[in-house]
């Protein structure tokens, strides 16, 4: 008879998409946690929650204009992967697409700090648990 474990629910489910940006030479951007909030100092992907009401795309593109102070045409974005893991009680469901044309030139208006990497390299750099499997992807992809 076939058997299934016991599993803990989480307490909520946190829906947040994230872009990685891409530029002419194929390097993706990527900005620093400031100091003070969760996962401080951690390299991500900009981006945050999808609020009620909205689709993931437009709440990036939010995000975006918000954190990066640049245009976004939501139907751009291209949807690449996702990661679906537990963060502390409740439970992330991130969204990782690509995007190649926005309007503007991208400012570190939320982050410490703002850089351009070929996906190999982001090996180097600290990143949440949920985007490690994010950057062979990448690599395959771009
Ligand atoms: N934007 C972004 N968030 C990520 C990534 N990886 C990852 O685990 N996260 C998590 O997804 C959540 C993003 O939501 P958020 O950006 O709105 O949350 P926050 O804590 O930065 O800000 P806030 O709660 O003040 O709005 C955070 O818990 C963050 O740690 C990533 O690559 N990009």
């Amino acid at each position: 008879m076939l058997t299934v474990p016991p599993v803990s629910l989480p307490s909520a489910m946190l829906f947040v998409s994230a872009a990685a940006l891409v530029d002419r030479e194929g390097r993706v951007l990527v900005q620093q946690r400031p100091p003070g909030k969760p996962m401080e100092t951690l390299w991500e992907f900009p981006g945050g929650k999808v609020e009620p009401g909205e689709t993931p795309d437009v709440a990036l593109a939010r995000e975006l204009a918000e954190e990066l102070g640049i245009g976004v045409d939501p139907s751009k974005l291209v949807p690449a992967t996702f990661a679906s893991e537990a963060l502390g009680e409740r439970h992330l469901l991130l969204l990782l697409y690509t995007l190649r044309e926005w309007a503007g030139v991208p400012e570190a208006r939320h982050a410490s700090a703002l850089r351009w990497v070929v996906p190999g390299d982001l090996r180097r750099l600290e990143m949440p648990p949920a985007d490690l499997p994010f950057i062979a992807i990448l690599e395959a992809l771009l």
